[in-house]
C-alpha cells in the first residue's frame, strides 16, 4: 500500500474490509481478533487504509495537540471519575459525578467532552454523561492501570525526552561532569546511564535507576503506589493478545524437555510465566526470582490459581548478581529491553556464571525484536518506533533489532551464540534460545 494512493483507492479498500468485518462480527467486537487469521488481516487493512486516508487528509498540526487528550485521561484516571458513571450504560449527571469524585463541574465536563471527540464516553442529552465500550475499557483494574501509567510516568518521562538528550548531564547528581554540554545519558557509566533517562527528569529527585525505581514496592507511599500502578499496568498489557503468555507457552518445546527439567524464571514477577508453562508442562521444575519480595505470596504453592500439581517455588533474587541456581533453562521474558546494553550485559553474564556450570544449560530470552524499516505496515512498524522511544525516555534502553540481539550476546560471551528464534503467530515478543557454545 503505497504513500501514492488516492482518496478513493483508500476508500474502496475501506468499504472492501470493513464489509469483511461487517458480515463476521458483531456490531461492537470489532477489536477483538477472535483469532480468524483472514479477520485479523481484513482488520489491519482497514486500519491501514484509514491511517493512510487521515494522512492524506490532515497535517502534523493534529499529531502535535496529542498531549492534551492525554492529560484529559491522566484527570480521569488520576480522579476515577470511570468508577463513578454507572457501569451498565445509565448516564449520570456532570453535576453528580464531578461532586462523587470531589473535582469541580466546569472543569470536569470539558476534560470529558473533549475525550468524547474521541469516542471515550458519550453524552446522551444534556448535562449527563454515560459509558460507552472505550470508557468501560477504563474499569478493568489491570487495564485502568495500563491507561494510567501510560498517561503518567510514561507520558511525563516522555515530555522530557529531548531535553535529557540535549543537557543530560545536567540533571545528574554526581559532582563532577554537572555542566551544561554533555552527551546525553549514553556513554557514561551504567549506574550513571540510567539515572539519567527522562525519567529521572520527570520525576522529582530520582536518583537512581528508573526500571529499579517503578518496581521497588518499599521506599514512600508515593514510591510504593508507583511500583503498585506499574505492576498492575504491566499485568494490564499482558492481557493484551500480543503479549499473551500463551505465546511463551507455544514459543518453546517444553514438552520436550526431560521431567524434572530446572526452569528458573529469572524477574519472574507473580510467576504467571512459569504458572502458564507448568499448566501444560507438570514435569517440569521452576524457580521464579524476583527483587519484589510483595509478589512471593503470588507464587504460593497453595495459591488457588495454582496449576495443579506444579512445582514452583519462589526466591529473591536480584539478576544483576551472579546466578546461585544451576537450572537448565534460565528464561529472561521482557526483561533485557528495560535495560542499556551495558546494563543487559551485566544480567547475562550474571545468569552465565551458573550456565557454565551445568553443560547443556540453555539461556531463553523473550523480548521484542525491532523490524526493519518498510518491512511491515505502517501501522506495525509504528507500534515498534513507539516502544523504541518508550524504552529510551524511561530506561536509556532501546528496541533491538537481531543484529543489535547478535551484537549483545556476543559482548556479553563470544561463545554464547543464538541457536533458534521463534515467533508464534499473533505475538509480539520472539523467543531467542542460546547456548554457550563448547570451547
Ligand atoms: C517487565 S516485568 C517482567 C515480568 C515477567 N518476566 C513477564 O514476562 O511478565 C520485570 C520484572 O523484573 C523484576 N525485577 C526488576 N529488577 C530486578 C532485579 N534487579 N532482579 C530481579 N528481578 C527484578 C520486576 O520486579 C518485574 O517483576
Amino acid at each position: 500500500m503505497g504513500d501514492q494512493m488516492t482518496v478513493t483507492a483508500l476508500a474502496d479498500i475501506i468499504k472492501t474490509q470493513a464489509e469483511i468485518l461487517e458480515t463476521s462480527l458483531p456490531r461492537h467486537a470489532y477489536t477483538d481478533y477472535h483469532g480468524d487469521k483472514s479477520l485479523s488481516i481484513a482488520r489491519s487493512k482497514l486500519l491501514e487504509a484509514c491511517d493512510k486516508l487521515n494522512h492524506l487528509v490532515t497535517d502534523v498540526m493534529g499529531i502535535a495537540q496529542g498531549h492534551r487528550v492525554h492529560a484529559a485521561l491522566q484527570y480521569v484516571c488520576h480522579f476515577r471519575l470511570a468508577s463513578y458513571v454507572p457501569a451498565d450504560g445509565t448516564p449520570i449527571p456532570y453535576e453528580e459525578l464531578a461532586h462523587a469524585a470531589g473535582v469541580d463541574t466546569s472543569q470536569c465536563t470539558r476534560v470529558l467532552q473533549l475525550l468524547m471527540t474521541y469516542h471515550i464516553f458519550r453524552e446522551p442529552g444534556t448535562r449527563i454523561v454515560a459509558h460507552n465500550r472505550n470508557s468501560r475499557v477504563l474499569l478493568d483494574e489491570d487495564t485502568g492501570a495500563a491507561v494510567e501509567w501510560l498517561t503518567q510516568e510514561s507520558l511525563r518521562s516522555s515530555a522530557f525526552f529531548t531535553e535529557a538528550r540535549a543537557k543530560g548531564r545536567r540533571w545528574s547528581t554526581g559532582g563532577s561532569g554537572g555542566g551544561a554540554g554533555g552527551a546525553g545519558g549514553a556513554g557514561v557509566g551504567s549506574q550513571r546511564q540510567t539515572a539519567t533517562a527522562a525519567l529521572n527528569i520527570a520525576v522529582d529527585d530520582l536518583d537512581q535507576p528508573a526500571f529499579g525505581f517503578l518496581t521497588q514496592q518499599h521506599g514512600t507511599t508515593e514510591t510504593s503506589m508507583k511500583a503498585d500502578r506499574y505492576a498492575r499496568a504491566m499485568a494490564g498489557m499482558a492481557k493484551r493478545r500480543q503479549l499473551s503468555v500463551e505465546h511463551l507457552v507455544s514459543g518453546f518445546a517444553w514438552a520436550d524437555l526431560p521431567p524434572n527439567t530446572i526452569v528458573v524464571d529469572v524477574g519472574g514477577g507473580n510467576g504467571h510465566c512459569s504458572k502458564a508453562i507448568a499448566s501444560c508442562n507438570p514435569r517440569l521444575q521452576f524457580v521464579v526470582q524476583d527483587t519484589n519480595k510483595e509478589l512471593a505470596e503470588e507464587v504460593d504453592p497453595d495459591a488457588e490459581e495454582m496449576p495443579e500439581k506444579a512445582n514452583i517455588r519462589f526466591m529473591m533474587y536480584d539478576f544483576f548478581t551472579p546466578q546461585t541456581v544451576v537450572g537448565d533453562v534460565y528464561l529472561l521474558r521482557r526483561i533485557l529491553h528495560h535495560h542499556s546494553d551495558k546494563d543487559a550485559v551485566r544480567i547475562l553474564q550474571a545468569q552465565l556464571s551458573a550456565v557454565r556450570n551445568k553443560p547443556g544449560a540453555r539461556i531463553v530470552v523473550m523480548d521484542n525484536i525491532a523490524i526493519h524499516s518498510g518491512t511491515l505496515s505502517t501501522l506495525e512498524e509504528r507500534k515498534t518506533r513507539t516502544l523504541d522511544i518508550a524504552m529510551m525516555a524511561l530506561f536509556n534502553s532501546v528496541e533491538r533489532d537481531l543484529e543489535d540481539w547478535k551484537e549483545l550476546f556476543h559482548q556479553a560471551d563470544p561463545n554464547l551464540k543464538l541457536v533458534n528464534v521463534t515467533k508464534p503467530l499473533g505475538s509480539a515478543l520472539a523467543v531467542m534460545e542460546l547456548r554457550l557454545e563448547l570451547t
